[in-house]
């Protein structure tokens, strides 16, 4: 094969890959076996080594890559990384909703799942992934770049030649973590006390293999900055961040009213046990950016968003019990 047809090879077998990897890991919906992946992967790679000038750091062939490094470089965040006010229960729900009302009127709530994770933000230029960092304490985080590679649902080139910055959480699954534990206490090694533990520490590793090996996962919720962002609401931003090629989570809804709410996060407390991944609340958001402008932030978080918190896991178990004696 002469260069010129290596090119064309190279190209419509990253493009195949890519569109293997994102139904795969993006829509939990593969279009192919996993043997005609690894084929059509294993063809690459052996093309890429036939002509190494021919790779490029967006290749699926670079997923795994880089050396292990001796420490994580600063990265600020040009737009921080905010953290959110809680809620304990439904009538502070109740009242971040008439705070929200003392201000606007006519507006809509956004709730997503909120995923015990660790924050991350993930910088794409021109359309490819360029570098990835820890939230670290909202203005500095880590830059973990080589380890959030190897997390498939990360896509290394979007769907747009685009600039932008995009925040969500890194997650390990249940099973993954009960896996992982399992394989620790085999080998005599410390155990993760939660998934969420496991996450952070497998994306603390300066080893992009270790990180490689531990089945991460992200949904994305939130943009930071961006050179063409003109959207005027929150869903519409999380749907274009689907159409980029990322992964978002299924069970967004968007409400009228706090009581609608109320209800998601009690139908949320009791369902959670069913999700494949750990959930330590519910996020709820103003929808229109133009009303989270007019609400602002106070000095610590905005006023246009809320973290319900789950009462704690034991609660729940003995309350049952209660419900079980009567
Ligand atoms: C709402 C926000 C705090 C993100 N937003 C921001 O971080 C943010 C940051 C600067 C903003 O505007 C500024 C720009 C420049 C300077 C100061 C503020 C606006 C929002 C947040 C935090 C945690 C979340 C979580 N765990 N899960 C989900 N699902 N959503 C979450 N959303």
């Amino acid at each position: 094969m002469n260069r010129e047809e290596a090119t064309k090879k190279i190209e419509s077998l990253r493009d195949e890959l890519r569109q293997y990897n994102y139904e795969y890991h993006v829509l939990d919906r593969p279009s192919v076996p996993d043997h005609v992946y690894d084929q059509k992967l294993h063809e690459l790679i052996a093309l890429e080594e036939q002509f190494p000038e021919f790779v490029t750091e967006d290749s699926p062939t670079q997923r795994v890559g880089g050396q292990p490094l001796d420490k994580f470089e600063k990265v600020n965040h040009e737009v921080p990384m905010l953290s959110l006010g809680n809620a304990f229960g439904e009538d502070d729900l109740r009242d971040f909703d008439r705070r929200v009302r003392e201000r606007v009127s006519d507006y809509r709530y956004v709730c997503e799942l909120k995923i015990d994770g660790l924050a991350i933000s993930l910088r794409y230029e021109d359309g490819r992934f360029v570098r990835g960092a820890t939230r670290g304490d909202g203005r500095t985080g880590e830059d973990i770049t080589n380890n959030l590679r190897t997390i498939r649902s990360i896509p290394l080139k979007i769907n747009e030649e685009e600039t932008i910055e995009v925040r969500g959480e890194a997650f390990m699954p249940k099973k993954s973590f009960l896996a992982l534990n399992e394989a620790r206490e085999q080998n005599g090694e410390e155990l993760f006390a939660n998934p969420r533990n496991a996450a952070a520490g497998s994306l603390r590793q300066l080893d992009p293999k270790i990180a490689a090996k531990r089945n991460l996962d992200i949904f994305v919720y939130s943009v930071g900055q961006w050179e063409a962002g003109s959207i005027s609401s929150h869903s519409e931003r999380l749907a274009y961040l689907k159409k980029l090629g990322f992964k978002t989570n299924p069970e967004t809804r968007t409400f009228d009213s706090i009581e609608d709410v109320i209800q998601y996060t009690e139908e949320w407390t009791v369902k959670r046990s069913e999700l494949e991944y750990e959930i330590d609340g519910i996020v709820i958001k103003v929808d229109s950016v133009d009303q989270q402008e007019e609400l602002g932030f106070t000095a610590k978080n905005p006023r246009w968003a809320i973290a319900y918190k789950f009462p704690a896991e034991e609660a729940i178990t003995t309350l049952h019990d209660i419900e079980l004696s009567v």
